[in-house]
């Protein structure tokens, strides 16, 4: 519980009021404000009181402004020493805090709110606290993010002061009210800050696009109320789980009011109506609210002028609430509705917000009135902090809200984990489908299958079998009476069990041998295999293709399917040789054949070679896979989002018509009431929904947020999975890397061989030097 804290402040003269020979009648001793010889009695006939009267006001704060060269004077900083850091340490703390200044026209409410160029004021001077406060201290939370809007309420319709029309005409929002979050105001653009530059950019836009005239007493004065929202959001470790802490500060800067001159234009007329209205259903609200927080606390109120309902100066709204002069025990219908500036300013008056008023003294009391009454509003602010699985619901006085908020939690706690573990179970099972996927595809007269693990096909013997049979080689694949065929890396090896009988393309095997694609594979007398290794197999049809644009005949002879064990460990060496004689013809006229070590290590050089072949198309595949995944997954998300909005937007309509429904309703019972008894409204609870609302209301929101929260899901889901993603992409390029490097080792020692087996430098002639370097050339063609 907290009361509203009010503070007055008095401006000094202006030019013009101090050649009228104006004077200024407001006292200011520490915390009291006093008004001496009012006028008790301004009957002509001089009959009336002539005594002094002094009228006294206690306030929070008292700031005397008039003269700076006065010891009393508060500054502009002296007033966001008070005011301003309130604000910053409440928001800190995660509670809801609205500012405003209340005024006659031209007492001081934007010098106050906005301040001049020359003198800042509490708007920008608590913009450039939020920014200090992070980079003063670091070991506050450090991820923090602020999100501003500017709107102003002219003539009763809502204005972005941060997203101005295209057209001439400009346009209006809506104000709503969202079950939760309270009234809101539909289509407000929000902009995220990251520096107090760019804050002070959109204020000065704001207010720039502000409309001002020129009135009797003001010749800028505002006719319209600003609220400058600012949304400041902390994350925060709780029990070492992320959490945040939400924090709304409303900074309003209200019109002034003044007295209607029939000799101002229509519109202006109109446009003072309109301020005069909302100021006075301002009045109403905080009155009975004061006096609603009067009846339920034990406290008296300390200012007389503020329990004098008669003589406040405020549209009282007592006669609704008392009964034969004591107040009733139950709480008085609030009008919040009856203005915008009321309907938005909700939580801030009486709700979940801590509440600041700055009263602007000039000429009249009844600001003083105003202030007075503002003080005794007890609000309940609360800290507003989301929990990291779902929303921290708290403090609804009424039961049946706590009840159902928490059923809404628990469902979507119950959401939460059956859809992590759908997620995880449905990503298991894709990843597992996914390593041994099979794509299967109709190509004209017949089916293709592929995958794109290395696999064994078993080719059978009985001529009526119709079926085809692959086994996947994942990692490692144990025939225990048999062989083991180990894939590590992209390469295959098949180790005979000793005394097993296993032959690779008709040679039998006896210690481990390299399997190379189509190696045909014979376990025993009959199981036939053939070996498949779809990255080879790329590597070896784009060597293919190679040879077919150098005019070779692109045939695959050179592959040594029958080549001995020897050979088959070696894996594709001979295709160096041959590749040689196709890319490097240069070199070849007066290179000639290594010896033993050259062919073995040319030999290691093309497995190498071969294996980041390999590697290259796998992270090729692999991203090509992801993308589409990911493209489909979006997709996925997008129509979701879709169904969302268009839910949502079919929601509020149907809301909307229950409440003007509603509405309707409640005018005809009103009437019904009235012709009955004129005072039987006084028994009705205005906050009060009629139930039908009420529920429907709730259900919208229950579903939102359960929707919401599969929106939020299926988001991270997309994100964790890119990651992944990116994660198995680097890995398979560091692989790539290492790969490389130790292919350019190889290279380097099978050079090192080669010129240890040639002739001195001084003996060799000039034609072999550049076969060198032609041979160097060849490979890197390759590479
Ligand atoms: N404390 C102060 N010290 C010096 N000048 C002030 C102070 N307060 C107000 N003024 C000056 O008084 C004039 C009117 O102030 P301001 O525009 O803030 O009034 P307002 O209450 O916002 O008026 P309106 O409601 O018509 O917009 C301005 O010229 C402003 O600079």
């Amino acid at each position: 519980m907290a009361n509203v804290r009010v503070a007055l402040r008095v401006r000094p003269l202006s030019k013009r009021e101090a050649k009228d020979g104006g004077r200024i009648i407001v006292e200011v001793d520490g915390r009291v404000a006093t008004i001496r010889n009012l006028k008790v009695d301004d009957r002509p006939d001089g009959f009336g009181d002539s005594r002094e009267k002094v009228v006294t006001f206690g306030f929070d704060y008292c700031y005397w402004s008039v003269n700076p060269e006065d010891p009393r004077y508060a500054s502009q900083d002296v007033v966001f020493q008070d005011l301003g850091t309130e604000v910053l340490s409440g928001a800190a703390k995660g509670y809801n805090i609205c500012l405003f200044a209340y005024g006659q026209t031209g007492s001081g409410k934007t010098y106050t709110m906005l301040g001049t160029p020359a003198s800042m004021g509490l708007t920008p001077r608590i913009c450039e606290g939020l920014f200090s406060r992070e980079e003063d201290h670091p070991s506050l939370p450090s991820s923090c993010r602020i999100k501003v809007s500017f709107l102003e309420i002219y003539n009763e319709r809502v204005r972005d002061l941060l997203k101005q029309s295209d057209q001439k005409k400009p346009y209006t929002l809506r104000v709503r009210e969202h079950p939760e979050m309270g009234p809101y105001v539909q289509g407000l653009s929000q902009h995220v800050v990251t520096n107090y530059k760019q804050v002070i950019q959109l204020l000065e836009e704001g207010i720039a696009n502000r409309i001002t005239a020129a009135t009797h007493v003001h010749e800028a004065s505002s006719r319209s109320h600003a609220i400058f929202t600012i949304h400041y959001t902390q994350a925060i470790l709780e029990n070492n789980l992320p959490s945040e802490i939400a924090s709304k500060i409303n900074l309003v800067d209200l019109a002034g009011s003044e007295r209607a001159d029939p000799s101002y234009c229509k519109d202006r007329i109109t446009e003072g109506a309109n301020i005069n209205k909302s100021l006075v259903t301002l009045g109403i609200v905080i009155s009975t609210l004061a006096q609603n927080s009067q009846v339920f606390s034990s406290c008296q109120s300390l200012n007389s002028a503020a329990s004098d309902g008669g003589d406040s100066g405020i549209p009282s709204s007592s006669s609704r609430t008392s009964s034969g002069g004591r107040p009733s025990r139950k709480q008085s219908y609030i009008p919040y509705r009856d203005s915008v500036l009321t309907w938005l300013l909700k939580d801030s008056l009486g709700g979940n917000s801590k509440t600041i008023m700055v009263a602007s003294y000039s000429e009249t009391m009844s600001t003083l009135r105003y202030a007075s009454n503002a003080k005794n509003i007890i609000n309940k602010p609360r800290v507003n902090e989301v929990r990291p699985s779902s929303r921290n619901f708290s403090s609804p006085n009424d039961e049946k809200d706590e009840n159902l908020k928490e059923l809404v939690l628990q469902n979507e706690l119950k959401i939460d984990q059956l859809t992590k573990d759908w997620t995880q179970k449905w990503s298991d099972w894709k990843a597992l489908m996914e390593y041994y996927s099979v794509d299967i595809n109709r190509r004209r007269a017949g089916l293709v299958i592929d995958s794109s693990l290395p696999h064994l096909m078993a080719l059978e013997d009985d001529v009526l079998s119709t079926s085809v049979v692959l086994y996947h080689l994942k990692g490692q694949w144990i025939e225990r009476d048999h062989c083991t065929i180990t894939s590590a890396c992209g390469v295959v090896v098949l180790r005979p069990t000793p005394g097993a009988r296993c032959t690779v393309n008709g040679r039998e095997v006896t210690a481990s041998c390299r399997l190379t694609q189509g190696a045909v594979i014979t376990l025993g007398k009959a199981r036939k295999f053939r070996f498949n290794h779809p990255a080879e197999a790329a590597v070896l049809r784009r060597r293919r293709q190679v040879g077919e644009a150098v005019g070779g005949n692109g045939s695959l002879e050179w592959l040594d399917l029958d080549g001995d064990v020897t050979a088959s460990r070696m894996g594709l060496y001979p295709l160096l040789w041959k590749e040689r004689g196709v890319l490097g013809e240069q070199g070849e006229e007066d290179h000639p054949q290594p010896g033993n070590g050259a062919t073995s290590h040319g030999a290691q050089i093309q497995q190498q070679q071969c294996y980041a072949e390999d590697l290259r198309q796998h992270i090729l595949a692999g991203s090509i896979r992801a993308e589409q995944e990911l493209e489909l997954d979006q997709a996925v998300l997008n129509q979701q989002i879709k169904d969302n909005q268009q839910w949502l937007l079919r929601e509020e309509t149907w809301l909307a018509s229950l409440q003007q429904q509603q509405q309707q309703d409640c005018v005809a019972e009103k009437e019904l009431e009235a012709s009955v008894a004129p005072d039987a409204w006084l028994q009705t609870d205005g906050e009060a929904q009629p139930p039908p609302l009420f529920q429907s209301q709730k259900r919208a929101a229950q579903l939102q947020l359960l929707r919401r929260h599969a929106l939020r899901t299926a988001e991270r889901n997309v994100w964790r999975k890119t990651a992944t993603f990116q994660l198995e992409r680097t890995i398979e390029k560091q692989r790539l890397l290492e790969a490389q490097r130790s292919l350019d080792q190889l290279k380097a020692l099978c050079w090192l061989q080669d010129d240890s087996t040639q002739q001195p430098p001084d003996q060799v002639p000039g034609p072999r030097r550049r076969s060198r370097a032609a041979g160097c050339s060849s490979l890197s063609l390759q590479r």
